[in-house]
């Protein structure tokens, strides 16, 4: 195969795991027919040029949920590949500040908590971002009960 056939995109997603008092992590499920349509994920996208990562978590999170959160700190960073798209998921706590979420951009949104997010589907990247979540137990007790959802 010629070089100049092979593509591979490569985004670099901000992703929000936040948090209400209650010790509940918001989860929004994905848009049918789209790419992985259907599972659920943490709310978040594509990072745009001249942005920070966290400027692109508040702003995803205000485009798709229309609620304020606080970016608190990094969780992780998760590289993957999808056959010939790589992302890199840059992860951070996040804690709810105010506003009901509404699936502006989703099919479903919900809170669960750490163990109901063993009962839905979520895309393969996801997979150690829950089991870190899970060892960590509810988040320093919620950040000592910041925010204010
Ligand atoms: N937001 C989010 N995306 C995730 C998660 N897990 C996971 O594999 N992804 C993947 C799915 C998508 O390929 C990508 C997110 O891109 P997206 O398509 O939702 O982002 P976007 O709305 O900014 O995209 P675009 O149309 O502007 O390109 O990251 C997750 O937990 N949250
Ligand atoms: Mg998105």
């Amino acid at each position: 195969m010629n070089i100049e056939n092979i593509h591979v995109s490569r985004k670099l997603i901000g992703v929000a795991v936040i948090w209400n008092k209650k010790g509940q992590i918001l989860i929004s499920r994905r848009l049918p027919n789209t790419f992985m349509g259907g599972l659920w994920e943490f709310p978040g996208g594509k990072v745009e040029s001249g942005e920070t990562v966290e400027e692109c978590i508040q702003r995803e999170i205000s485009e798709e949920l229309g609620i304020n959160i606080e970016v608190v700190e990094q969780l992780i960073t998760i590289n993957h590949n999808y056959n010939n798209l790589y992302v890199s998921l840059n992860v951070h706590q996040c804690l709810h500040i105010g506003g009901i979420p509404q699936p502006l951009e989703c099919d479903e949104v919900r809170w669960v908590n750490l163990y109901e997010l063993d009962d839905f589907a979520f895309p393969e990247a996801n997979t150690q971002i829950i089991y870190l979540l899970q060892e960590n137990g509810i988040w320093q007790q919620v950040k000592c009960k910041g925010g204010d959802g």
